[in-house]
């Protein structure tokens, strides 16, 4: 993590922010965006919310969110009026299937599924893979991919929730409950995409956890919500971003100025 206080800075002094503007006017309803890296190193699989949360957490931006589902705590408890969702992401992948909306490609990136492609499509020579020898299924790192698409009918679960439910402060994980290791995902990628990702297995990454899978029973119950959306689908939605915006939204913006008919 090359820059720690703009985490702190971004996420913490702007959820304060946002928390005091809220209560100023009057609104108490908020879904938070949290991630399951709040867990830490897990000490037993599929997660579910009653895991504890703070402990072992390998990054900054982790810790943000633990950080600020403690201050969602402290205000829901000092305050009734505030109804507030914590929604624990796992592992977003994917794209809107439109192909028009994704995460840009040409931003800086860490994760795996824009490296993937960024290989496929020739960008980066080879994939590196952080980690050969993890006690898992093959080796690589076990994680619980979730397509976008899935974690935004999550979000309209939730908003629904609110209204029709005052529960203070409530966790939810948003995950498949799948476990996928990393070469399971690039072998997933490659049959639907057709594209071959050449990959060297290199050392572990430092502050990588060895394998990461929800139990979203309680979002399922509670919610009314689950996950639709397969390991392949993840893959050729974000391909199908990928290759219709090779250079992310810059490009887009350039050719229509140039065509004359940008908006
Ligand atoms: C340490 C870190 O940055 N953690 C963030 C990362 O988690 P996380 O590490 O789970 O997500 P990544 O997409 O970076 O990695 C997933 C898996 O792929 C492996 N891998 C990744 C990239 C690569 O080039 N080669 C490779 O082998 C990793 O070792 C891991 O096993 O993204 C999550 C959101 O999606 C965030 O909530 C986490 O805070």
């Amino acid at each position: 993590m090359e820059y720690p206080l703009l985490y702190y800075k971004n996420n913490l002094v702007g959820m304060l922010n946002l928390l005091e503007v809220m209560e100023n006017h009057g609104c108490y309803h908020l879904v938070f965006s949290s991630s399951c890296t709040v867990y830490g190193e897990p000490n037993q699989l599929p997660i579910t919310e009653e895991h504890s949360i703070g402990g072992n957490i390998t990054n900054v931006y982790g810790k943000t969110k633990y950080f600020i589902e403690e201050m969602l705590a402290d205000i829901s408890h000092a305050n009734e009026k505030w109804n507030i969702i914590a929604l624990r992401y796992f592992n977003p992948v994917g794209a809107h299937p439109s192909g028009l909306i994704g995460e840009d490609p040409t931003k800086a990136f860490t994760n795996i599924m824009p490296f993937i492609a960024q290989v496929a499509i020739g960008h980066k020579p080879v994939l590196t893979i952080f980690g050969g020898d993890y006690n898992t299924v093959d080796g690589t790192g076990v994680r619980d991919y979730i397509h976008v698409m899935d974690l935004a009918t999550g979000h309209v679960a939730a908003l629904r929730k609110l209204r029709k439910q005052h529960q203070r402060l409530k966790a939810y994980n948003l995950g498949t409950g799948q476990g996928v290791s990393v070469l399971q995902l690039v072998k997933a990628f490659e049959k639907v995409t057709g594209t071959a990702i050449p990959y060297k297995i290199i050392e572990r990454r430092e502050g990588d956890i060895t394998a990461m899978f929800a139990n979203a029973e309680l979002a399922h119950q509670d919610l009314g919500w689950k996950a639709q959306h397969t390991l392949e689908e993840m893959c050729t939605d974000f391909w199908r971003w990928q290759t219709m915006n090779p250079h992310g939204y810059r490009a887009q913006k350039e050719i229509k100025m140039t065509n004359g008919h940008g908006h």
